[in-house]
């Protein structure tokens, strides 16, 4: 049961900037999420969307602004101490280990948070079962089909519990059932786990059916946030995504 008393975990990005050979990927953004809240992420090819993530995760270093999770500075620690601190992700190209099973690959997330053996064990079961891959157990990651990586690769980053995880086009090769399917399971994180879900989609039917607010980038700036509505009517947005010839 989660304890409704409590002040709810935040993570803050203000007026973060990221710069590549003078490319400004990133030019004084900020954003917000909440624990048991989706927010989407939307904007055209190369608006700046993974390197946000990336930002955050401490993948790539700011080159000005700040991180903070729960008023703590975070920006310029390790990836590996954000993501200690309960900050997960999956990536565009699924990353697992394909030499070792579903299971495994499962398992290797609470572990490597010092869980015991046993515990690790109980919370992957758990995640097998919930995500409909107990009949891929113990089959090899690299023989999975790319629907079942990326399932894979959801649960590992569950497996952590983290407070916040992120998500960059987590149905990506997956079939509309599949894709249904996924979209359950999402929906339900922020009530049952307390967590912030960030996503990162081009499909513009899975970002409405899921997240309440949108944030929309553009060359690396925020253009606009508000609900599905108000976004998708915005025309800075409409000419953004008209600009970059993608679908809005
Ligand atoms: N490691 C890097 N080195 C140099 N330039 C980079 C690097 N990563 C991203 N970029 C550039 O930064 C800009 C933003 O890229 P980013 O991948 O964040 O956009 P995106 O919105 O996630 O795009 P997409 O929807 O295509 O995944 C692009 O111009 C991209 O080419």
């Amino acid at each position: 049961m989660l304890d409704s008393t409590a002040v709810p975990s935040r993570l803050e990005m203000t007026d973060g900037s990221v710069e590549f050979s003078g490319l400004k990927a990133l030019d004084r953004v900020s954003l917000r999420l909440d624990a048991g809240e989706i927010l989407g992420l939307i904007g055209p090819n190369g608006s700046g969307k993974t390197t946000m993530i990336n930002a955050i995760t401490g993948q790539v270093p700011l080159t000005s602004g700040e991180v903070r999770m729960d008023g703590r500075v975070i920006s310029g620690l390790s990836p590996r101490r954000i993501a200690l601190m309960g900050v997960a992700r999956s990536f565009q190209i699924v990353r697992l280990f394909n030499n070792m099973t579903t299971l495994e690959n499962i398992e290797t997330a609470p572990l490597a948070h010092g869980e015991s053996r046993a515990a690790a064990r109980e919370k992957t079961d758990r995640l097998l079962c919930e995500f409909g891959l107990e009949r891929h157990a113990d089959d090899l990651c690299g023989t999975l089909s790319y629907g079942d990586k990326r399932r894979v690769e959801i649960a590992r980053a569950l497996a952590a519990e983290p407070k916040f995880l992120f998500l960059d086009e987590p149905a990506a090769g997956m079939n509309q059932a599949e894709t249904d399917a996924l979209l359950e399971i999402l929906r339900a994180l922020p009530a049952e786990r307390g967590l912030g879900l960030l996503i990162i989609d081009h499909d513009m039917s899975l970002i409405m059916r899921l997240c309440r607010r949108l944030q929309v980038l553009s060359s690396g700036r925020t253009i606009a946030e508000g609900s599905a509505e108000e976004v998708r009517g915005n025309q800075d947005v409409i000419e953004a995504y008209l600009g970059s010839g993608a679908d809005a």
